[in-house]
């Protein structure tokens, strides 16, 4: 069943530039120089119940304004939007009590108190029964094994304990959509990794349906079938995650850091991005990335390797010189 419907959407932010300096400032008094920013253009989405979609693009692109749109915290500037069959602006009480929405840089968490509290106050504002608290409750907290948590004040915990904590936070009331904005960001491997597979369970135990937006790949990669890439407020690709990466992820990024100096370079179309004696960074096609790992282990003295997803901009340049590609 298609729980969100855009068509057309359009939205455009309007800001003002003044000039640099006290003059500038008194100038604008009286003169301001109108900006308009197209920040999501003719935007066509459809997303069925229990989907789990990832949201990708560079800085700007325009998805957190499209998860504002989808979540009424900001209206269009025009089109159609429709979300659990509810407009969001009109914030309704019976639309706002059905999704929840995380976003990385923000809290929602109360910093003075505990994570259990401000969850009692959500079990109040969201008149969650007591039985159906409890259950939640434990299951989240066992979930991301959190228990010894949840009576410390929100303040003194790490980044990632706070994150899980805001995650349990807003599903409590069992949404039947989560809207993620950068989750992971700035988050350890370890603490992503967790992240990850609560997600994955949430999603398959409770058929929540999940938008995530990410710069990390691995996120994107290890939980999304379906991928939307954006790029200046339009999409550009909108389909299975398998055929973007196996069509436009062509690359890997490997650093290699060795325990003696060395002048090694691959013997293979790679495009170097950092060198030094002991450390190299470079660019090498997927396909020859087996090869060259096995022969830096067979020749060299490593101390340590690591092989990345490519950046998404990457992929967005790639998509776009793709005339005749998988989506145009
Ligand atoms: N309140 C605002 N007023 C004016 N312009 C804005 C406002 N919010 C966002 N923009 C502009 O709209 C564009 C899209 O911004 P948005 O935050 O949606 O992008 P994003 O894809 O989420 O980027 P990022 O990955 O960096 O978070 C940007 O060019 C941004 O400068």
């Amino acid at each position: 069943m298609n729980i969100i419907h855009t068509k057309n959407l359009y939205k455009s932010y309007t800001r003002y530039e003044k000039e640099e300096g006290f003059r500038g400032s008194i100038k604008s008094l009286f003169n301001r120089k109108k900006i308009s920013k197209i920040a999501v253009n003719d935007f066509n989405l459809d997303i069925n119940e229990g989907e789990f979609v990832g949201l990708i693009g560079p800085n700007g692109a325009g998805k957190t304004t499209l998860m504002k749109m989808l979540t009424g915290i900001i209206s269009p500037t025009s089109g159609e939007i429709s979300v659990l069959g509810f407009i969001p602006n009109e914030l309704k009480n019976a639309y706002k009590k059905q999704f929840a929405i995380v976003m990385g840089q923000k809290s929602q968490l109360f910093q003075d108190i505990s994570a259990v509290d401000t969850f009692l106050l959500l079990k109040e504002i969201y008149d969650i029964p007591e039985t159906e608290y409890r259950k939640n409750l434990s299951y989240f907290t066992e979930l991301f094994a959190v228990e010894s948590y949840l009576n410390v004040q929100v303040r003194t915990l790490s980044l990632g304990e706070r994150m899980k904590m805001e995650l349990i936070a807003a599903l409590l009331h069992n949404p039947k959509i989560l809207f993620l904005d950068e989750p992971t960001i700035g988050l350890d491997a370890v603490a992503q990794k967790q992240i990850r597979c609560f997600l994955k369970e949430v999603n398959r135990s409770k058929g929540t349906t999940i938008l995530l937006t990410s710069h990390y790949m691995e996120d994107i990669k290890s939980l999304c079938e379906r991928c939307i890439v954006v790029n200046s407020g339009s999409k550009i690709y909108d389909g299975s995650l398998e055929m973007l990466f196996n069509h436009y992820q062509t690359h890997k990024m490997i650093t290699v850091t060795f325990d003696e100096a060395t002048s090694y370079i691959p013997d293979f179309d790679v495009q170097i991005i950092d060198k030094n004696p002991f450390k190299l960074s470079f660019m090498a096609h997927k396909k020859d990335v087996r090869f060259i790992v096995g022969n830096i282990f067979n020749e060299y003295d490593v101390n340590d390797i690591s092989i990345e997803e490519e950046d998404i901009g990457n992929i967005v340049e790639r998509i776009y010189s793709d005339k005749g590609g998988i989506y145009r």
